[in-house]
């Protein structure tokens, strides 16, 4: 046996495994081998054993999946590389990294896909997944190899960062995935809508003269996309859902059992347009933060299963990205290390319950890119994050893996912090000090 690590005595929380209990987990090599009340006592004995307690009160969890991130390599690496990426990740209690396409040049060949995987292989650490273009350099016209993209390792694909607006691509996008069991996921924004537009558009735009992105630019698209999923039975996704009217048609269209699911950002359930305050480029993300009522029902539809998955749309960009005049910075925000403290704090306002935020972090962004199930049993790939919930800590830049720093969320205290993250028993994060 190469490697034996034994928790005792910590509170191991698996919903799908409806696992919520003060136990050992004894890890042999890249497994959970046995768990229960004092399993561990006699393995800790071996002098060879690691043995770890945790602080009073830790949560051993499933390790988490992010389906939604930009990693930035190939071609903007001075944002974030995969290694500084996976690095955060690690830090953020994350196991499973689903890459966004958009990067230069575009994922949308099995070269991409490969060089990507064969990178973050010699790095270690959380496994990536990429996500391969829809379209030939994300144009909307012509579609992908996406049977390339598959077989060199693509879970879904994506244009994110621009829309597929033509509904004959996205007919044709639809039918071609299936045929891989490939999710489409759909940055929707219907961009005739949006054009030169900064933020929401709402009292707060009115107020600082900034053309707005208007809800129904993303209702458009969700509700064609979900007649389009119902006509070619494919899989469709919606990624970053930011609006009231997204989680009705989604709640409408699940009610008649279509093959979607959606995700939510950590920032789109915490933050409205008034955020943006006095043009705060921080707060400058697609889709825009929206407003109170919007919030509410995303906060609903994550609670009730209508939106499935979190996930951080983890877009780092660099300084002179965002200090600039707010029509010229860059949409997005930082989330990898900051999302499961933020939306501890939803708990503990009793505004999301503990096991749908575990689920919808584990089980259910791991069912909708088809990788292994994540569990805490016997037998199970010891992919587990070790989380103190009682920790207390302050977001500052300089706690940070990432290599960009754009969130708005610095200076906010938080409470629960990860501890340690295991990919496959590896210890890829112990820190959290
Ligand atoms: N979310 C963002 O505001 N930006 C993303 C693109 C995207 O997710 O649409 C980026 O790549 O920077
Ligand atoms: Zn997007
Ligand atoms: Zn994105």
């Amino acid at each position: 046996m190469e490697r034996l690590i034994v928790f005792r005595h910590v509170r191991a929380i698996d919903p799908s495994s409806s696992l919520d209990a003060i136990i050992d987990v004894v890890i042999e090599n890249d497994r959970i081998v046995r768990l229960g009340p004092n399993v561990g006592a006699e393995a800790a004995k071996a002098d060879w054993a690691q043995v770890i307690a945790p602080p009073p009160g830790a949560w051993l969890l499933p390790g988490l999946v992010d389906l939604h991130a930009h990693l930035r390599e190939p071609g903007q690496e001075s944002k974030e590389d995969i290694r500084s990426g996976l690095g955060a990740a690690a830090a953020g209690g994350f196991t499973d990294v689903c890459a966004m396409p958009n990067t230069v040049p575009v994922n949308d060949s099995r070269m991409v896909t490969e060089a990507m995987l064969s990178r973050a292989h010699e790095v270690g650490g959380p496994r990536l997944h990429p996500i391969g273009a829809i379209t030939m350099g994300q144009r909307g016209e012509a579609l992908t190899e996406m049977g390339d993209l598959r077989e060199a390792g693509a879970v879904a694909v994506s244009d994110d960062g621009r829309c597929v607006t033509s509904s004959s691509v996205m007919r044709r996008a639809l039918e071609y995935a299936s045929v891989f069991d490939m999710p489409v996921i759909q940055h929707a924004e219907d961009h005739a809508l949006t054009e030169g537009s900064q933020m929401h558009e709402g009292s707060v735009s009115t107020k600082l003269g900034l053309r707005g992105w208007p809800r129904v630019a993303e209702d458009i698209i969700v509700a064609r996309d979900l007649m389009l999923a119902e006509y070619t039975g494919a899989r469709y996704h919606v990624a970053h859902a930011s609006t009231e009217g997204t989680v009705r048609l989604l709640r409408e269209a699940k009610s008649r059992g279509l093959r979607v699911s959606a995700e939510v950002t950590p920032h789109h359930l915490l933050l409205t347009h008034e955020a943006v305050g006095l043009y705060d480029t921080a707060c400058k993300v697609n889709p825009p933060l929206r407003e109170e009522q919007d919030v509410q029902a995303l906060r609903e539809g994550l609670a009730d299963g209508t939106i499935d998955a979190v996930a951080t749309d983890h877009a780092p960009h660099g300084i002179l990205d965002k200090h600039c005049e707010f029509a010229e910075a860059k949409p997005g925000m930082i989330g990898l290390e900051l999302c499961l403290p933020l939306l501890l704090g939803l708990v503990e306002q009793g505004a999301l319950p503990l096991n749908r935020l575990v689920e919808s972090l584990t089980h259910a962004p791991s069912s909708i890119a088809r990788l292994p199930d994540k569990r805490i049993r016997e037998g199970a790939r010891a992919d587990l994050v070790l989380v103190d919930p009682e920790e207390r800590w302050t977001i500052e830049a300089s706690r940070l893996r990432s290599k960009s720093k754009n969130t708005p969320f610095l200076g906010r205290n938080v409470k629960g912090r990860v501890k340690m993250t295991l990919v496959a028993g590896n210890i890829v994060f112990n820190g959290g000090s």
